[in-house]
Formats: C-alpha cells, sequence, structure tokens
C-alpha cells in the first residue's frame, strides 16, 4: 500500500521517523514520503526527515507543554502550510495518508484530529490515525488529553489504529530506550502491513492488496495490529501447527493494544518463504482468528520473505471491545473530572468519552 505519513508532535515524529527507516532499510518501497510537524523546533532538529515548524506566530518555536487546545489551535491555523508541505508528499499514487501522534502530549493531541479534518477534505483517500495511547503510569494530564484526542480522531479518521505505550513495555528499561524500542516494534508491524499490500509479484499463493487493506479498515473506528513469528522447517506440511500457534501468539500476546480480541473484522498476513508456508495452517489460523474474535469478516494472505521464520501479522478493525481501552478511558475519565476547564476548541468535543464502541 503507497503511504504517506505525517507525524504530529515529538512522538509523531520519531515515529513517523522510524517508519521511513524500516521501509528503506527492508527495500519495501511503500512509504512514498513523510513528513513531520510540530510546534517545538527542537523536537523537530534531529530527524532526518523532512519537517515543518508550525504555530511561529505564537509559541516562538518552544512547544505547547502539554496544552492540546493550543496545540489544535495552531494547528487549524497553520493547516494551509502543512497541506502545502505536503504537496509532492501524497500525490496520485498516494492509497492512504497516516496521521502518526502521541494522543496524550499537546501538539500531537490537539494538531492531529484537525489534521485528518483538514486532509479529509482536501484529498480523496483514507486518512488513517496511528495513535498512541500513554502508559498508565503517565500522569492525569497524559490520560485526560489523549481521552478527547482519541474521542475526537475516532470521529474525523477513516480508521484509528491504535498503539498502547504500555504493550511493548520492557521492565527496567529507561523511558528513551522504552520509546525506541516500541517505536522500532511499530514500525516493524507497520511497515510489514504496508509492505503486504505492495506484494503483487505473483511469488506467494495468494497475495494481500491493498484494497483488502482499507476494506478491512473501513470496519469500526479504531483497529489494533497484532505480530508474532516463529522458526519454520523446510517442510509445509510440518509448519501447520507453527502457524497456527503463531497466529495465536500474535492475537493474545503481540497486541499493539493488549487484551484486545473481539472485531468486526481482521486481516490475517502470513509472512515467510513461500514454500514454508502451509496452505492447510493459514486456513486454519484464518479460522482460528474469526471465531476467536466474532468477525464476520476475515481476510487473509501471504508475504513472501525470504527468511527461515513464519511470521504472522493480525489486523483487527472495528475493535467492539477491549479491557486495556476500557480501562484506559476510565483513566481518561478519571483525570478530566480534575480538568474544571471548559474546552473552547470547536476541534474537541466536551461530551463524555462513551459510545467509542
Ligand atoms: N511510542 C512513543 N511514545 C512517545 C514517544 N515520545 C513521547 N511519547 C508519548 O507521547 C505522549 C506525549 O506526546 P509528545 O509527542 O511528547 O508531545 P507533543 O505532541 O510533542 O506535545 P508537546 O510536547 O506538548 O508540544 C506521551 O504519552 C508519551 O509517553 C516516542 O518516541 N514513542
Amino acid at each position: 500500500m503507497k503511504a504517506a505519513l505525517v507525524g504530529v508532535g515529538q512522538a509523531g515524529g520519531k515515529l513517523t521517523q522510524a517508519l521511513v527507516r524500516n521501509d528503506r532499510e527492508n527495500g519495501y518501497g511503500a512509504v512514498q514520503g513523510a513528513l513531520a510537524v510540530n510546534t517545538a523546533r527542537q523536537d523537530l532538529t534531529p530527524l532526518d526527515i523532512p519537517t515543518l515548524l508550525i504555530g511561529q506566530d505564537v509559541v516562538s518555536g518552544d512547544g505547547v507543554g502539554g496544552e492540546n487546545e493550543l496545540g489544535a489551535e495552531l494547528m487549524q491555523e497553520d493547516t494551509p502550510e502543512v497541506v502545502n508541505a505536503l504537496d509532492g508528499t501524497i500525490t496520485s499514487r498516494t492509497e492512504a495518508v497516516f496521521v502518526v501522534a502521541g494522543l496524550g502530549g499537546g501538539t500531537g493531541s490537539g494538531g492531529a484530529p484537525v489534521l485528518v479534518r483538514e486532509l479529509k477534505r482536501v484529498y480523496d483517500i483514507p486518512v488513517y490515525c496511528l495513535g498512541v495511547l500513554p502508559g498508565r503510569n503517565e500522569g492525569a494530564l497524559y490520560q485526560a488529553n489523549a481521552g478527547r484526542s482519541l474521542k475526537t480522531v475516532v470521529r474525523e479518521a477513516d480508521n484509528t489504529l491504535l498503539v498502547d505505550n504500555d504493550a511493548w513495555h520492557a521492565s527496567g528499561e529507561s523511558v528513551t530506550d522504552a520509546y525506541a524500542a516500541i517505536n522500532q516494534t511499530v514500525a516493524h508491524r507497520i511497515g510489514l502491513l504496508l509492505a503486504a499490500g505492495e506484494a503483487t509479484n505473483g511469488v506467494a499463493e495468494s497475495v494481500v492488496d491493498s484494497s483488502e487493506i482499507i476494506n478491512t479498515l473501513r470496519n469500526g473506528s479504531m483497529a489494533a495490529i497484532g505480530y508474532a513469528s516463529a522458526d519454520a522447517s523446510p517442510d509445509p506440511e510440518e509448519n501447520i501447527n507453527v502457524v497456527t500457534s503463531t497466529a495465536r501468539k500474535s492475537l493474545l500476546t503481540g497486541m499493539s493494544v493488549p487484551e484486545t480480541t473481539e472485531s468486526d473484522a481482521a486481516l490475517v498476513v502470513v509472512a515467510g518463504h513461500p514454500d514454508r508456508i502451509p496452505r492447510k495452517g493459514v486456513e486454519r489460523a484464518r479460522r482460528w482468528i474469526e471465531d476467536e474474535t466474532g468477525s464476520t469478516q476475515v481476510r487473509g494472505g501471504d508475504y513472501p520473505l525470504d527468511s527461515d521464520q513464519l511470521a504472522v501479522l493480525v489486523l483487527l478493525s472495528g475493535i467492539t471491545r477491549s479491557d486495556r481501552i476500557e480501562s484506559f478511558l476510565d483513566r481518561a475519565r478519571e483525570a478530566a473530572k480534575t480538568d474544571p476547564e471548559p474546552d473552547p476548541t470547536e476541534a474537541f468535543q466536551n461530551d463524555e468519552l462513551d459510545g467509542l464502541f
């Protein structure tokens, strides 16, 4: 799938950079171009992708310090500059745009929903949000910001693919190391998903194409991605159980939002050497995912990889129940009670954080 990426805020910029690097290093060629947008100059400086500083007249390049209403306002004012900067990045070949942001801060939290809405007005292709939920130990401001941002972006975007910052956090890691590792992990999974949508070379038995990703994401408003891999035997017959057990692992322990198992639709990609992928195993894994998720539509396909391993990538769309999102929403509601300020920004909804499922 030919995708353009726009990172908003610090997490958005770093994650976008990780996605671009991953795409280049693997030679996928799915990421067509990228831009990082921020109100803080110092967060843009280390990035090696094109950047755009917004809101200079108001915050002089110093960022918005977690004020997501201000982040939304500055994005609103400077949207024409962002759209101009994307000229040449989003082209007639682009099949989807991903707006990437940490939902708990200020610039990304406020700016991403506004940008998604504007891009949807300008372009006739799906605009998705790749949104990072704060970990449970992050402060009340992050939880409240992310709650409002999620509610708004879910309304605006064609779908919101969620990553929980607690999902792949190894204990004992420093925050910086943890972020770098999470960004790598996300880049690997999303990179493989986009690449799978590009595999049209006929090597694999049944490839996924971008319309299957788009059709899967057409169901519901929130999505999550899971992944697991295992060593495979050269004999595909011996790999039937490998594929099914790897599919189980990807759903039960490898999701970007843990404890998320029910969805309206799913896409299952089995990646590996075409000679090692057992058709029977793929079909069994697909059926298991159908039962486990209750999805009425489970699409599937292969992605040819020159590897001794088999990997299973699962995209769940239209998440209908997730204990982790429920407990995040509880935190966000609780945190919002301590923030008596009415929200002046049109971009944010003031209503309760209900009805997301
Ligand atoms: N996964 C991941 N999360 C990050 C990263 N950097 C920050 N975060 C998370 O993103 C949220 C904060 O968003 P930031 O991107 O730092 O904030 P911002 O959008 O730049 O907003 P301001 O700094 O207020 O202008 C928090 O929940 C952080 O835990 C990162 O590199 N990776």
